[in-house]
């Protein structure tokens, strides 16, 4: 059996790939490198174009016996897409858009898509549940939901089934170290308190300190990479099965405050890392925590490295036998 894994040169693509060849399983690969590195893959077929490109998409499945697709594809810098919505409507929804129309003409009807906490904006409740109201605060998390809304008709109009694995904070590596997380630039904030920790940056810039929650920074739930690959494998049995279309919320269901994110750091490294404090970062809410219930009944998925230090750890030995990322 062969599965499609756009974006599989990137950070959380090149795990799936991984540990699919892991698992005996067939990759095929669409990257256009935009984002991603040949080094992270260890495995599989690569094809480089682009997902927007129908032309390209079609010879792939016409070459390929695919049996399903895992969706990774698309930019996710929350920042920029405030800027620069239509690169994000673009490339998340319209590239989106075309690989839904090459499987339905193919007659390719399981996908597991990349979704994102970022569908639910400013939480009204927390842990969030899959019903929670869904008010993306920027183009990045609408460009997702927009994505969500059309597999649904996709589903009514051509039998697509599909899983939505609804992110929270993704982070960690591969346990031998061998991949890790590379973003060209590095926005996320376990990667940039190692970069410190490294001497790599003067400090970490610490966004905001006077948020309503215990210690004044924002609260999040980390999961790891390899946890939340396992995921994509358990949703994928899930729509082998028969199993009726659904969304699933990813994450630990236990929160971390950016404050405490440096200190286990700290602890893991053995480094100081220095803090600078800056005003908030706009779009930031105070504390996303997920209610991963749903996957855990349903699925069957039970993360196996909750432990945050743990998580830190495998991104430390990533970032510290590749200083310069798959550059070096
Ligand atoms: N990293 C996180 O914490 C997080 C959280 C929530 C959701 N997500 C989602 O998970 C997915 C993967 O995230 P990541 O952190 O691995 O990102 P990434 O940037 O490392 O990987 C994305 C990959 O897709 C490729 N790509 C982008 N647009 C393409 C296109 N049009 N055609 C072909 N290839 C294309 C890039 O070259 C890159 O290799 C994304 O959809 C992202 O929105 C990530
Ligand atoms: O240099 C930094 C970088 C981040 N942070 C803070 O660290 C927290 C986590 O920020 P990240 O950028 O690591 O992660 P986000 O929670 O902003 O974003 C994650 O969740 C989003 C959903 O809300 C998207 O899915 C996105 O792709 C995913 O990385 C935030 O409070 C942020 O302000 C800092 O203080 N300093």
């Amino acid at each position: 059996m062969s599965i499609l894994i756009t974006g599989g040169a990137g950070y959380i693509g090149s795990h799936c790939v991984s540990a699919l060849s892991r698992r005996g399983g067939d990759a095929v690969v669409v990257d256009n490198l935009s984002k991603g590195h040949k080094e992270a893959l260890s495995g599989g077929r690569l094809y480089v174009g682009d997902v927007g490109d129908r032309a390209f998409l079609r010879s792939v499945f016409e070459k390929e016996q695919i049996d399903a697709v895992i969706h990774f594809a698309a930019f996710s810098l929350v920042g920029e897409s405030m800027t620069v919505p239509e690169k994000y409507f673009r490339n998340n929804c319209m590239a989106g858009l075309s690989l839904l129309e090459t499987m339905a003409e193919f007659g390719v009807r399981r996908l597991v898509f990349s979704s994102t906490a970022a569908v639910y904006g400013e939480p009204e409740r927390v842990p969030i549940g899959e019903e929670h109201p869904k008010s993306p605060t920027n183009p990045y998390g609408q460009s997702k939901l927009i994505v969500e809304e059309m597999l649904r008709w996709f589903d009514a109009a051509h039998g697509l089934k599909y899983a939505a694995l609804r992110y929270f904070n993704v982070a960690g590596a591969r346990e031998d170290g061998g991949i890790g997380e590379d973003h060209r630039p590095e926005t996320h904030l376990i990667p940039l308190v190692l970069a410190a920790a490294q001497g790599k940056r003067e400090s970490l810039t610490l966004f905001g300190t006077d948020y309503p929650t215990p210690d004044g920074t924002c609260v999040r739930d980390y999961i790891h990479v390899e946890d939340l690959v396992d995921a994509h494998f358990l949703a994928l049995q899930y729509l082998e099965a028969g199993n009726p279309s659904a969304a699933f919320n990813l994450g630990n269901g236990r929160g971390f405050s950016n404050r405490e994110i440096i200190e286990a750091a700290r602890r893991v490294t053995g480094k100081p890392i220095p803090v600078s404090e800056a005003p908030r970062r706009p779009g930031d809410p105070a504390v996303l925590v997920a209610s991963s219930e749903k996957a855990e009944k349903v699925l069957g998925w039970k993360p196996k490295h909750p432990d945050i230090e743990e998580i830190i750890a495998d991104a430390w030995r990533w970032h510290e036998a590749h200083p310069e990322g798959y550059g070096g």
